[in-house]
């Protein structure tokens, strides 16, 4: 197996305080690791840890077998590439500037993007279906329209693992068929893709992996099937949860969860 992210025993948190403690797991070539939570659970604390942003307490963050400390900054960006929630981004440029940054880490000390940079994130670009966008101020598009632009910015940087901060935030229901359509591509084509997401429908939908934080901090990994059960989520989310099943376009079993109020 092709594991992208190896993470060992990782303990991390601010100022006193542990959030996150002896977390395992690891996410391979064309897998698709969903994390799931309640809030304040520590997913995003998760996320900091793996990209490098809050140093690990305890245990290790192994990226294609090399500890994070011994990747140079430009070099890991070839290697991962992150997806932040849209709200967050306040870029004053163009769409299409804005998915070309994606090159960055690829271009030479001095280099300006050439023409095959271009194609690259024109390419993600249509792919996303933003490329209508590109001459559109990144302020003055939808929180939507954002999304799938990070989205294509990061596609654009051809990572090996793409870390996505709940990527079907602010988008409708087509939107968010669109971007779960491209997660299982993607994943397909062999990118190791985590991302964090509210939603266990979207992990029963696209992930070979759910990985569950328990209120006691423990983590809980495995098929969603296994894993996404009505007492664990009832137990994770402080409430009833439902899980329905149905019968998917292919005549495979799809599952919805649904909070009892
Ligand atoms: N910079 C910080 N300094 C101190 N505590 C923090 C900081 N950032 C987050 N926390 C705390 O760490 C815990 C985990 O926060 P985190 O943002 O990782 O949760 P989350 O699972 O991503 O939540 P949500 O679903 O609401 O986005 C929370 O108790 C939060 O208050």
């Amino acid at each position: 197996m092709d594991v992208v992210l190896d993470v060992q025993d990782l303990r991390c948190g601010y100022g006193d305080v542990d959030v996150l403690e002896e977390l395992s797991f690891t996410v391979a070539a064309s897998e698709v690791l969903c994390v799931l939570g309640r809030n304040g659970a520590g997913k995003t604390t998760l996320f900091k840890s793996v990209l490098g942003f809050l140093p690990a307490r305890g245990g290790r963050v192994l990226v294609d077998g090399r500890a994070l400390s011994g990747w140079g900054r430009r070099e890991l960006a070839r290697t991962v590439a992150y997806v932040p929630q849209a709200h967050a981004a306040p870029f004053p440029f163009t769409v299409g500037e804005v998915v070309l940054m994606g090159r960055t880490p690829h271009l030479g000390v001095a280099g300006a993007p050439g023409r095959a940079d271009r194609a690259v994130a024109e390419e993600s670009m249509d792919r996303l279906g933003v490329g209508h966008l590109a001459t559109r101020p990144f302020t003055e598009i939808s929180g939507g329209e954002r999304q799938l632009a990070l989205i294509a910015r990061a596609l654009t940087q051809q990572p090996r693992l793409l870390m996505m901060d709940e990527p079907t935030s602010n988008l409708d229901l087509g939107n968010q068929a669109r971007v779960l359509h491209e997660i299982r591509d993607l994943a397909a084509g062999g990118l190791a893709i985590v991302m964090i997401s509210h939603t266990p429908d979207h992990a029963f939908a696209v992930a070979s992996t759910a990985a569950l934080l328990r209120p006691d901090r423990t983590l809980r990994v495995g098929t969603p099937e296994q894993v996404l059960t009505e007492g664990a989520l009832g137990e994770a989310f402080g409430r009833p949860v439902r899980v329905l099943t149905g019968v998917g376009e292919d005549g495979a079993t799809v599952r919805a969860c649904l909070p009892v109020p």
